[in-house]
């Protein structure tokens, strides 16, 4: 279980990013953290796993407080937590079974990693994840001959092959056209549930948020201003979080009648295309 107690974070430019997050994510749940651009969500991933330093308060996985690692005690911290990535971060030369296997760099050294002998236990393992994933057919590709899905489904497998306690998923379908966008949330989804992993997605898009998330979290200039489940974000919520926007237009004034007889629900209209 993941807790966050009074986090904030001032930037050295003096952009205050965070203020007064008390958060508490239970083993399994996948959370969505949505809110507008400069909200304050990949800051908060961040501080979780500190590449961004927090300025203020506790930040615990599993009891063991993150703020005051440092050296060996952080480094395993860091392997704790899976980070799936926008832009996938591979290594393009590399192929998927390497890709994959960098995954367990935080556990191999150095000098094993640089010569690719990776234990026969992590290769198994990765071919596997690599099955469930749907990539086992292309483990010699180069990264970089891969579609935008198919490199996400790497980076998946890849931080999996962690062995992590929690993922952390910064905007993972943004690349992506919306099936892929949703077949790729699907697939964390799943998952997490398999392996009651716990997960915070950073995501723009509502209606993927609501549909494969346990629960919603949104920001705003720093702040928790939502969090509950996703059938409780009404467009009252959505204004709050966003701010004024005419979340409801379903039905413009030249759409003929018959087709406004039998509407949409207006709040899939809305989620579907205006929060993006
Ligand atoms: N390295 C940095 N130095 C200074 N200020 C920063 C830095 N990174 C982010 N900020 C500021 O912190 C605030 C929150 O930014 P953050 O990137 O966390 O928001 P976000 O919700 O993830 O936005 P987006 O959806 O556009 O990615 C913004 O005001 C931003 O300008």
């Amino acid at each position: 279980m993941l807790t966050l107690e009074g986090v904030g974070k001032r930037y050295p430019t003096g952009d205050r990013a965070l203020s007064d997050i008390d958060l508490a994510l239970p083993k399994g749940q996948v959370m969505a953290l949505i809110g507008p651009s400069g909200a304050g969500k990949s800051t908060l991933i961040r501080c979780v796993n500190r590449l961004v330093e927090p300025s203020q308060g506790h930040i615990r996985l599993d009891g063991d407080e993150l703020t005051t690692l440092s050296g060996a005690g952080l480094r395993r911290a860091r392997r704790s937590m899976g980070m799936i990535f926008q832009e996938y971060a591979l290594v393009d030369r590399l192929t998927v079974m390497e890709n994959v296997l960098s995954g367990r760099l935080g556990y191999v050294g150095f000098w094993r990693s640089f010569f690719r002998r990776y234990p026969e236990q992590d290769v198994r393992e990765a071919f596997r994840l690599l099955e469930r994933v749907g990539l086992d057919h292309a483990l010699d590709k180069r990264a970089d001959a891969l579609s935008g899905g198919q490199r996400q489904r790497v980076g998946i497998a890849r931080a999996l092959l962690q062995s992590p306690r929690l993922l952390l998923v910064d905007e993972p379908t943004a690349s992506l056209d919306p099936k892929t966008s949703r077949q790729i949330m699907r697939l964390i989804r799943e998952l997490c549930a398999e392996r009651g992993l716990a997960a915070i997605i950073n995501i723009h898009d509502v209606a993927l948020a609501r549909q494969f998330a346990d629960r919603i979290v949104g920001l705003n200039a720093g702040r928790i201003v939502f969090d509950g489940a996703p059938s409780e974000l009404t467009s009252d919520i959505l204004t709050t979080i966003y701010g004024e926007e005419e979340w409801d237009t379903r039905v413009g004034p030249e759409e003929p009648a018959e087709e406004r007889s039998a509407p949409p629900r207006a709040f899939d209209v809305a989620l579907s295309g205006a929060v993006r």
